[in-house]
């Protein structure tokens, strides 16, 4: 089988929904590539918490009795649950019986998103928090049955993208994929980036351990990177409130240029400009911030939206593809 869904932005691209059947009920889930669970809000949630989203209704599963979930993420945010097995469809591509953790518990951050009904990770299943068994991806679950083990990311800067199931679809993309290997050993789409630019110019120095993570709104690279860049940024400072760089939001940003398996890559400077911290649209927080911290970078969406980009298992090593839009 092979399938597209759609890829939905909240406002400044903040996470992409994209709707997908679970049991009987359509459920708007945020596709993450940097976990490997799939949670949603379900009638089992406490109603103090839920109001506003779309349910899963446990009834039409299976429960897996004495299995329980409970994840965290890196911007502090989490939930907690318990198992079933139902039916899973994502853009007509079907898992029969699919790990489906229906949360009991979710955080603020998440309660308050009420275009988010959960999240369907598509990182490796060696990091699924479920107790005491570590349950698929839904990836994982089709990846048999897919024409080609693989999926791809367009997703793209305030307009719906998509994501594709078991197919390359060559109209999605220019030039060619330039791959790089990916390891699997902390369970992420992890790999090594080259050489980086501010502005214009060629290529230098080395950005290091990345990981390719859709459910990471912004950039995170090495401090060294980040100063660089805002150096180029005449009002850019650091901001300990924001907990970032800011910067004037009537100032252009300058573009910044990657390299990826011998490839060029350019996030375009007003792709970097992510939002205003405040209502009054005078200062504004940067999508490249740094990885301090985090133990490695992250390509997030800032990244994603400029790059077409092959999560491929089609190999006895993963790997992953990068081509421009
Ligand atoms: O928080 C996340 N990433 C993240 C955020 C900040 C930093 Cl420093 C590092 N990583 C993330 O992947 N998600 C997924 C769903 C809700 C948030």
């Amino acid at each position: 089988q092979s399938g597209e869904v759609a890829a939905n932005p909240e406002q400044y691209d903040e996470s992409y929904l994209c709707p997908v059947q679970v049991g009987q009920t359509t459920l708007n889930l945020d596709f993450d590539t940097g976990s490997a669970d799939l949670w949603v809000f379900s009638t089992l949630t406490p109603k103090s918490e839920s109001t506003g989203h779309s349910l899963y209704n446990p009834s039409t599963g299976t429960k897996k009795s004495g299995y329980t979930w409970d994840i965290s993420y890196g911007d502090g945010s989490g939930a907690s649950g318990t198992v079933y097995a139902d039916k899973v469809v994502v853009g007509g591509v079907t898992a029969t019986s699919q790990a489906v953790e229906a949360a009991t518990s979710v955080s603020s951050q998440f309660e308050q998103d009420t275009d988010n009904d959960g999240l369907l990770g598509l990182a490796f299943s060696s990091i699924n928090t479920v107790e005491p068994q570590a349950q698929k991806t839904f990836f994982d679950s089709v990846k048999g049955s897919l024409a080609k083990p693989l999926f791809t990311a367009d997703l793209k800067k305030g307009a719906a993208g998509t994501y594709d199931f078991g197919y390359i679809d060559s109209s999605k993309y220019t030039g060619s994929i330039s791959y790089v290997n990916v390891n699997t050993a902390n369970g992420f789409w992890e790999f090594t980036a080259s050489g980086y630019a501010v502005g214009s110019g060629s290529v230098s120095g080395s950005v290091g351990d990345a990981i390719a993570d859709t459910g990471t709104t912004l950039m995170y690279l090495p401090t060294t990177v980040v100063q660089a860049y805002y150096n180029k940024v005449d009002s850019a400072d650091y901001d300990s409130n924001q907990g970032g760089y800011t910067y004037d939001c009537s100032e252009n940003l300058p573009n910044f240029l990657i390299s990826l398996g011998g490839k060029t890559f350019t996030v375009s400077g007003t792709d970097i400009n992510f939002a205003p911290v405040d209502s009054s649209g005078e200062t504004c927080f940067g999508g490249i911030q740094e990885n301090t911290g985090i133990g490695m970078s992250i390509l997030g969406d800032i990244f994603l939206k400029s790059v077409f980009v092959v999560f491929d298992q089609t190999q006895s090593t993963p790997r992953l593809g990068f081509a421009a839009q």
